[in-house]
């Protein structure tokens, strides 16, 4: 349990000033940010939320969300387009549980498409995650790989870990029947950040879990979604 709290996802060892920085530019939107009226944040021309904050199917584009280069910062309060950067809502509970170590449960009822939590950790490049691999070997497995393929040879690969940094999206345990998931969010930049998402209505006091992907859960492995 001794790492740094941290709110969302920061550059780690590998990851360049100019990467970190590949921003998209802002929408020029003034009003409310929807596929409706345009807004050029919401790609493939589809909302990313509903009006009651629920993650909206997205197949095939990217989600970003609007960023301070929008114009709609000046009007945050309306713009629909913003959830995971602003923050947790819901009650989350850091638990003991038997066999699996620290597990996260639902501390109110959450609803299928809501926000949980980002899996915040630093962003790393591919040598230091081996490096950290080989130095963290006999310890839990935290770094989350996220796979992206744009065209046939072309794979975007992130990598997440939050084992020295990170957030309470660190301590939510693997399942193959999960009442979570995982999306790739944008929020302004190229490099993504990873939402948690209610992949079902959930009741208070339910772990939260989702499935860690084809590595699972063994021990000094990559987890890849
Ligand atoms: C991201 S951490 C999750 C939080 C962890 N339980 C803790 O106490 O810090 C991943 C590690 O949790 C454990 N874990 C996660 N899901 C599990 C499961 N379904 N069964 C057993 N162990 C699990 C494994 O040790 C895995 O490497």
């Amino acid at each position: 349990m001794n790492y740094e709290k941290i709110r969302t996802s920061q550059p780690g060892p590998g990851i360049s000033e100019d990467e970190w920085n590949d921003e998209f530019d802002g929408c020029d939107c003034e009003n409310e940010c929807s596929a409706e009226k345009k807004c050029s944040c919401l790609m493939g021309g589809s909302d990313n939320y509903s009006n009651d904050f629920k993650l909206l199917p997205k197949e095939g584009t990217l989600l970003v969300e609007c960023s301070d280069k929008c114009s709609c910062s000046w009007f945050e309060k309306t713009c629909r387009n913003r959830l995971l950067q602003n923050g947790i809502k819901k009650s989350l509970k850091i638990f003991e549980t038997s066999v699996k170590g620290h597990g996260v449960k639902a501390g109110e009822p959450i609803r299928a498409g809501e926000f949980v939590c980002e899996y915040a950790g630093e962003v790393l490049g591919e040598e230091e995650v081996e490096r950290r691999c080989e130095e963290f070997k006999e310890r839990d497995n935290y770094t989350l790989t996220l796979k992206e393929h744009f065209g046939v040879d072309n794979t975007l690969k992130t990598f997440i870990d939050p084992r020295l940094r990170g957030n309470i999206g660190r301590f939510l345990n693997h399942s193959c029947d999960p009442n979570c998931e995982v999306v790739i969010v944008r929020l302004g930049r190229m490099i993504p950040t990873a939402g948690i998402f209610a992949k079902r209505d959930i009741q208070s006091g339910e772990e939260l879990c989702y499935d860690y992907g084809s590595s699972a859960i063994k021990e000094g492995e990559e987890r890849k979604l």
